[in-house]
């Protein structure tokens, strides 16, 4: 990709996107495209149509979605399947009709087998039932892989389908009730201390185990593929991003109560799902390819919770995404 290259960011404002955009204006690239969802709603294939023939990206991240927690996919499967088979959908192919060189998919580690062996390889997929609360999302997740395959086997694209692990970072979404756990402790812990609250309440028995990929190392991932990954047209091929350590919700819980300071109790509300016992992803293809995650989960929840502390950040989260 050299530096003056049309690169479109689908969902620039989001977690992922966000971090996208930083990590290619550090690395000097001058033409980076993005348009808001009230700009360009991705689900209208005429608009996406429309986008593609007047801005004529070379390189594309679909990080733009339907994303959200495990209540947010339990409550809202039609939203989730539907808009993210959309969005996808006319991204993937307005990308083939306009000639774009190269474009990596965003799916998600909830495509697998909620009882895949652990840690979870790439050819683990479609080899058992989904975990239910997420199901909809996954089947929409994996059509989009399947587009990726379909168009480079059919068409020669270079469309490069990643899935990545439980992600965090700034510029998450805050609110309590569409969340992924992560933020939703670091708000719950935040408040709590700031209103003295006896104690915070944790979803499920917090027995569940979780890997977290701060979006820096997320970003950092997607360009290293976007930049080396060659993809040979009549090759199934899928790419895990995560940091292969897992934790469970309860030490994850602990160690952001530790982090924002919080000295009262820790409860836990079991009549909220558990989801999945376990999503390690296996990492061994990416760490061959040369590449590994920098940011310890510690770390990344402390430089987290700075963000979160530092206005206008917190009003932010509060008012727009929470
Ligand atoms: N967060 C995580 O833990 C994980 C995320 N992923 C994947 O990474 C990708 C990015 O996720 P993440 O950054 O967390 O999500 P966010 O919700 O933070 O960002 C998604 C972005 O997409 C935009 N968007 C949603 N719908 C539309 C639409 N119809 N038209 C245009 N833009 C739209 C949103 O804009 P707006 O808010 O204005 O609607 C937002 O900017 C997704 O594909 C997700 O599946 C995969 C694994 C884990
Ligand atoms: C990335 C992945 O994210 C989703 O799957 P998930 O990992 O299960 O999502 P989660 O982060 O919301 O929960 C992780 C665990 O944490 C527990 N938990 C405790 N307390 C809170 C809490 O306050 N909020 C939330 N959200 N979870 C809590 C919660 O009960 C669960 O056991 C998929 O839907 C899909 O979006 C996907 O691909």
């Amino acid at each position: 990709m050299n530096k003056n290259a049309r690169i479109y960011v689908a969902g620039h404002r989001g977690l992922v996107g966000s971090a996208i955009v930083r990590r290619l204006k550090t690395e000097g690239y001058t033409h980076l495209i993005t348009r808001t969802h009230s700009e360009l709603d991705l689900t209208d294939p005429k608009a996406v149509t429309h986008f593609f023939s007047i801005e004529k990206p070379e390189f594309v991240f679909l990080a733009a979605a339907k994303v959200g927690g495990i209540l947010a996919n339990q409550t809202y499967p039609a939203e989730f399947i539907h808009q993210n088979l959309m969005i996808q959908t006319n991204v993937i192919h307005s990308s083939y009709v306009h000639g774009v060189k190269k474009l990596l998919f965003l799916g998600s580690s909830c495509i697998y087998p909620k009882m895949a062996p652990q840690p979870i390889k790439e050819e683990y997929l479609m080899t058992g039932p989904f975990e239910p609360t997420n199901s909809a999302y996954a089947v929409a997740k994996i059509a989009g892989i399947e587009m990726c395959w379909a168009y480079n086997r059919q068409y020669g694209t270079h469309f490069i389908p990643v899935m990545p692990t439980n992600l965090y970072g700034p510029n998450d979404n805050f609110d309590l009730e569409t969340a992924h756990v992560v933020p939703a402790l670091i708000r719950k812990f935040h408040e709590a201390k700031e209103a003295n609250y006896d104690s915070v309440i944790i979803w499920g028995t917090g027995n569940p185990k979780r890997e977290f990929l701060h979006v820096d190392d997320m970003a950092d991932a997607s360009y290293f593929l976007m930049k080396h990954t060659i993809i040979t047209n009549d090759k199934k091929v899928l790419f895990n991003i995560g940091t292969g350590i897992d934790i469970s919700i309860k030490e994850l819980a602990e160690t952001i109560r530790d982090t924002v300071g919080y000295t009262g109790k820790i409860s836990y509300d079991e009549s909220k799902p558990d989801g999945t016992t376990r999503k390690l992803l296996d990492v061994e293809r990416l760490k061959t390819m040369g590449w590994r995650h920098k940011t310890s989960l510690k770390n990344g929840i402390q430089a987290t919770y700075k963000w979160y502390t530092t206005p206008p950040n917190n009003t932010y989260v509060q008012t727009i995404k929470g």
